[in-house]
């Protein structure tokens, strides 16, 4: 191979690995609530998201997951009473740096109490009753469907204002029992 060659495989273009991690618990009604907050800082700054960010080159998604909610809110959750309930591709063809796959995990056994942090002022909200006009526009396709227990696979393409979404492709991979 020349260095030319060498030097483009290089500079393909890779997805940024993320996580998405939300937590639920039943009320004393009977319903349930997730664990959202306002982001305060960086990518999405004052949208309402899930804990979350970067998945480490030393970590993996899940890792990350348990890291990110401890760092982010002070809870803390197992490796293993996360599971993996979506997986999202984010594409911004205006600002393609943005580009993220997202590992989103879903939890109802944790430790703790939500503390504010740097990046986020976690609240908890009624799953049926989501804050929908502060989230990331995507969030419509998929999160009401993972909070219901369902597992899917969706990539989404962004418009130039890098936040309506332009595209959608949705793969229900499968149907979850409630928690
Ligand atoms: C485009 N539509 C979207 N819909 C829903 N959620 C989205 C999202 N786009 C990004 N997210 C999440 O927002 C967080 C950003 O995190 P971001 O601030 O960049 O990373 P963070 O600083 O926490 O990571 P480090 O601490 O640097 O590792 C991260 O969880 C990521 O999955």
């Amino acid at each position: 191979m020349n260095a030319e060659i060498g030097f483009l495989k290089e500079c393909r273009v890779t997805l940024t690995p993320m996580c998405l991690v939300f937590l639920t618990r039943p009320t004393p009604d009977g319903r349930r609530e997730v664990l959202l907050g306002r982001k305060k800082t960086g990518f999405g700054a004052g949208k309402i998201v899930g804990l979350g960010g970067h998945v480490e080159p030393n970590e993996t998604a899940v890792q990350a997951a348990a890291r990110e909610t401890a760092e982010e809110s002070s809870l803390v959750v197992a490796v293993g009473d996360l599971r993996e309930a979506a997986n999202l591709t984010f594409r911004f063809p205006a600002r393609p740096a943005w580009d993220m796959q997202v590992a989103v995990f879903v939890a109802d056994q944790f430790t703790g109490d939500a503390h504010e942090s740097e990046e986020i002022a976690p609240r908890w909200y009624p799953t049926d009753d989501l804050p929908v006009q502060d989230v990331w526009d995507d969030n419509q396709y998929w999160l009401p469907q993972v909070l219901e227990g369902q597992q899917l696979n969706a990539e989404f393409e962004f418009a130039d204002d890098c936040e309506t979404v332009a595209t959608v492709q949705i793969v229900r991979v499968s149907e979850n029992q409630p928690e």
